[in-house]
């Protein structure tokens, strides 16, 4: 299992004199969003950068965290830290995925491929979008090619052609995904004022179509091939994706359609999450899409306990939607999700850096855990619970 790169040995690689001449690349979310909003156009940077609404729910994801407070424990032995997890029968360097996020190609000219190579050198899961910019399958041979066998999840958006997304589970089974993640949150987008106002979205450019355009039972929908009429194809692919009847009964097709481990993202409501272990699913992800679907929900962070209580021990939770730093995966762990997935900060850095702008995030995010835990007096990410927590 990859190494997690430790938070002492970050912090020397920056404080090192004989590096001192070096360019320092940035250290927080902030700065790579800054760095982003220098390359990237109005369009593709208000995409990433914006909310649902006035933002109160993108802000409430960062309040909830504000809120809470760890109260570390000292003489405690934490010369020896472990930040790994068991997630799904597979043991995890670190409890934190990249979240998905789609048509990167946007941001970057590699798209999906930068952040996928920067996740398998770091050993953390890759979920990825079913809108990414690049086929699954070229995704997951970029990852081999990094490290056989890197973990990876695909990521299904409910589709009303059940062909659909039948096909695309079992081409992801295929590609070796070991896990898929159903969002049930954007069956429709959410009011996205700023995309509104700058007249931006990208798949009515054909962007982040990839695995529909190359997927067979997509193509046998379309009365001509998509490559002598692409309107027509993007027009049958909003179609297709565009599904708000989507229910708890297309959830057991979808169910029915793969071995993999299933997870459902955008889960709020305990009774949800209930619901969602009765028809046997393997996991569920607090979140609300990072604030971008219903302005006005809950924070990601607030949610998340009532989950956890009705989840109880039958599967893990996850969460997302503001996690920035190496307490805010702390403050997550303690009110009991085993995992978080790490979103915008990455795809700024992708903007900014390509590749090795999402390695260094990652990394700067798993030191900073690293440290965080230890100085909290924890030796391993398995023991925190709500003790941590005033
Ligand atoms: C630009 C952008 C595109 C996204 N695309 C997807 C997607 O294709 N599928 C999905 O399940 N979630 C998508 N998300 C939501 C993320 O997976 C995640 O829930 C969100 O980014 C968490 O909020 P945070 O990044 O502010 O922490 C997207 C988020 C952003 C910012
Ligand atoms: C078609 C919607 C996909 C991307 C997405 O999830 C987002 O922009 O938040």
């Amino acid at each position: 299992m990859p190494h997690v790169p430790h938070g002492l040995a970050m912090q020397l690689q920056a404080y090192d004199p004989a590096r001192a001449a070096e360019p320092l690349p940035p250290v927080s979310p902030e700065e790579w969003e800054r760095r982003a909003r220098e390359v990237l156009a109005d369009g593709p940077f208000g995409y990433v950068a914006g909310g649902a609404g006035a933002e109160d729910t993108m802000r409430a994801n960062r309040a909830a965290f504000a809120r809470r407070s760890l109260v570390p424990r000292m003489l405690r032995d934490v010369s020896r830290r472990d930040l790994g997890v068991e997630l799904l029968g597979h043991r995890l360097p670190a409890p934190v995925v990249l979240a998905p996020i789609g048509v990167l190609g946007i941001l970057h000219a590699e798209g999906e491929l930068a952040p996928a190579r920067a996740a398998a050198a770091e050993g953390v899961p890759f979920v990825l979008s079913t809108v990414s910019s690049v086929p699954m399958e070229q995704v997951a041979a970029a990852m081999d090619g990094v490290r056989a066998g890197a973990p990876r999840w695909f990521q299904l958006y409910p589709a009303r052609s059940r062909d659909v997304m039948a096909s695309l589970v079992a081409r992801a089974e295929r590609a070796g995904y070991t896990a898929v993640v159903v969002t049930l949150d954007t069956t429709m987008l959410g009011w996205r004022e700023t995309d509104l106002r700058n007249r931006y979205l990208p798949f009515l450019q054909g962007q982040g179509l990839a695995n529909y355009l190359s997927d067979p039972a997509f193509r046998a929908l379309l009365p001509v091939p998509p490559e002598q009429d692409p309107r027509a194809a993007v027009q049958a692919f909003l179609g297709t994706y565009v599904h708000p009847g989507f229910s708890w009964d297309d959830l057991a097709f979808v169910r029915a359609s793969t071995r993999l481990p299933l997870l459902l993202k955008g889960i709020l409501h305990p009774d949800d999450a209930r619901r969602a272990l009765d028809a046997g699913v393997d996991g569920v992800i607090v979140s609300n899409h990072g604030g971008r679907q219903v302005d006005g929900a809950i924070g990601a962070l607030d949610a998340l306990p009532a989950v956890v209580e009705a989840v109880g021990t039958r599967a893990p939770v996850l969460m997302d939607s503001g996690i920035r730093r190496g307490a805010d995966v702390l403050k997550a762990l303690a009110l009991g999700a085993r995992a978080v997935g790490f979103g915008r900060p990455y795809a700024y850095a992708l903007a900014a850096a390509g590749e090795a702008g999402v390695r260094h995030a990652l990394r700067c995010l798993l030191a900073d855990l690293d440290l965080a835990l230890g100085l909290c007096g924890q030796a391993s990410v398995a023991d925190v619970d709500a003790s941590l927590l005033a």
